[in-house]
């Protein structure tokens, strides 16, 4: 619809009100009065003008042309966002880090790129679709906060070439959704962008429309503030546990004859429940459960992969890279002096500190390709979250000019952490003694920005849920030295965060 449009002319409205109590009650539901105009209407003719100016780039262009709008959205919960958005989207994403510093809620679908198996590009696939979208976008406003404006959201598979099976039906080995509405609560407070891709044939008034009401669904949901709350029982079936004790037994003897030096096996957990398990549920246990991890889910369809994870992958902000070396577990004490003892042995333990090693080598290999300095602690510290503590290193690296943070999630995944060491021979036989699609477990998943900044964390403490079942998964890093009997149940500490957010009892 390339017609030339007389421009509107508008007023600018703070819309930091959006959604707030003004006029509730005196108008019908979704739409609030401030002075004679509803806030639907305000808000459909503040997008307006943004998305006739891209209409009409979209029309000199004859490309479709990203507009974005953020503003501030001060009464709006994460959470409840994210609950707000069920069943409408089947697209929603939700990412929160350690320090809850940043918590990203994404809603629909304004544009999304996707990969298929063995493709071997894609992580320059996703920044090259990526910066073909944002070259000549329209954002406003010029600054926003880190977390905020347009981005991407989603993640890769662990394994391209391994199998792939119709238990991550919806995950392609790289999915990520520039989400129609993204909440953002950050220190500053809390912000909506809106984002739209608009196309030649597209008319900005429609548009604009339907992306009002749209919102106002979402944020008259959201203010209500319902989070369900599921109480599942369930039957919990391993899979195959005592093949994965032989496996890990196995690759021991691999290690020591010197096939390689360590290796990450994984097993799952699948549950049925006798109700629908509801992400938000789970997200909200999982908050309350696990202050010290990321949490994360990323929906597709009719499935969600949730989880909270202790370990970042790689974050860059600017030019500063900070990624985490995590591997070596011990359980937690019953009290603080069993406790801190526990800690103080996983700190000697040999076998700990060698499979701890290997990843910070790695890690540190991997980064000093793109960085122009690193800084690395001499010693492991511990890392304690709910059910187990870790050995944990952080390192920190000043990037290179031209280094992106995909092209580092590229170089690090999968750390030794999760795969294991050497890299492609670890794979090979994570391939073939598994009896399990890791899907998108242990893979990285996090958020990519218009600048180029972004956070990636590893898919771990996690479960693929899809309407009454969902699959666990949970693996250790197996050394020369490791003990079948151990390692099986260490990997039942580890199912202990999914469990428990699952919230429900075992039949
Ligand atoms: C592979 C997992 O954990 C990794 C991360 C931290 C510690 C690990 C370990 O001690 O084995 C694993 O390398 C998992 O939780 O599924």
């Amino acid at each position: 619809m390339c017609l030339e449009k007389q421009s509107l002319i508008i007023d600018r409205i703070d819309l930091g009100a959006v959604g707030s109590p003004i006029g509730r009650g005196c108008v019908a539901p979704g739409v609030e009065r401030m002075g004679g105009t509803t806030v639907s209407t305000m808000k459909q003719l503040d997008n307006l003008s943004g998305l006739e100016e891209g209409a009409k780039r979209a029309c000199r262009s004859n490309r479709p042309v990203l507009v974005s709008r953020t503003r501030r959205a001060p009464n709006l919960d994460p959470l409840s966002f994210f609950a707000s958005g069920a069943g409408t989207q089947g697209a929603r994403n939700f990412w929160s880090d350690p320090g809850r510093e940043e918590t990203l809620v994404g809603l629909g679908t304004a544009w999304r790129t996707e990969s298929g198996p063995q493709s071997k590009n894609r992580y320059e696939k996703v920044e090259r679709d990526w910066a073909e979208l944002i070259r000549g976008a329209l954002r406003e406003p010029a600054d926003v906060p880190r977390g905020a404006g347009p981005l991407l959201m989603g993640g890769f598979s662990f394994d391209p070439i391994g199998e792939h099976t119709s238990l991550w039906e919806g995950f392609s080995d790289a999915s990520f959704i520039l989400p129609r509405f993204l909440l953002t609560a950050v220190r500053d407070g809390v912000w909506l962008t809106v984002n739209a891709v608009i196309t030649p044939e597209d008319d900005p008034e429609e548009m604009s429309q339907r992306l009002a009401e749209e919102e106002d669904q979402l944020v008259d949901a959201a203010v209500q503030g319902y989070i369900p709350e599921t109480h599942p029982s369930y039957d919990a079936v391993e899979v195959e546990p005592e093949r994965w004790r032989q496996a890990v037994a196995q690759a021991a003897r691999e290690i020591r004859e010197g096939q390689l030096e360590k290796v990450v096996l994984a097993r799952e957990l699948r549950l049925h429940s006798q109700e629908t398990i509801r992400p938000a549920s789970v997200l909200k246990r999982l908050q309350e459960q696990q202050p010290h991890s990321f949490l994360f889910a990323v929906e597709r369809g009719d499935a969600c992969f949730v989880g909270a994870s202790p370990e970042r992958l790689v974050k860059k902000e600017k030019h500063h890279l900070y990624s985490t070396c995590l591997a070596g577990t011990y359980p937690r004490g019953s009290d603080p002096a069993a406790d801190q003892e526990l800690g103080s042995q996983l700190l000697r333990d040999v076998k700990n500190r060698q499979e701890h090693a290997v990843v910070v080598n790695m890690i540190v290999e991997a980064l000093r390709e793109g960085c122009t300095s690193i800084q690395v602690p001499e010693e492991p510290v511990l890392y304690k979250v709910r059910d187990v503590q870790h050995l944990f290193t952080p390192v920190e690296g000043t990037a290179h000019p031209d280094t992106t943070l995909l092209s580092i999630v590229e170089r690090l995944h999968p750390t030794p952490a999760l795969g294991g060491y050497p890299q492609e021979r670890a794979l090979s036989r994570i391939r073939e003694m598994e009896a399990m699609d890791r899907g998108w477990y242990a893979a990285p998943l996090g958020w990519l920005d218009f600048r180029g900044d972004g956070e990636f964390a590893c898919g771990i403490r996690s479960g693929l849920l899809r309407n009454k079942s969902a699959s666990l998964f949970a693996g250790c890093g197996i050394m020369g030295d490791s003990d079948p009997v151990s390692e099986y149940e260490e990997t039942r500490m580890k199912f202990q965060p999914m469990l428990l957010a699952l919230g429900g009892k075992k039949r």
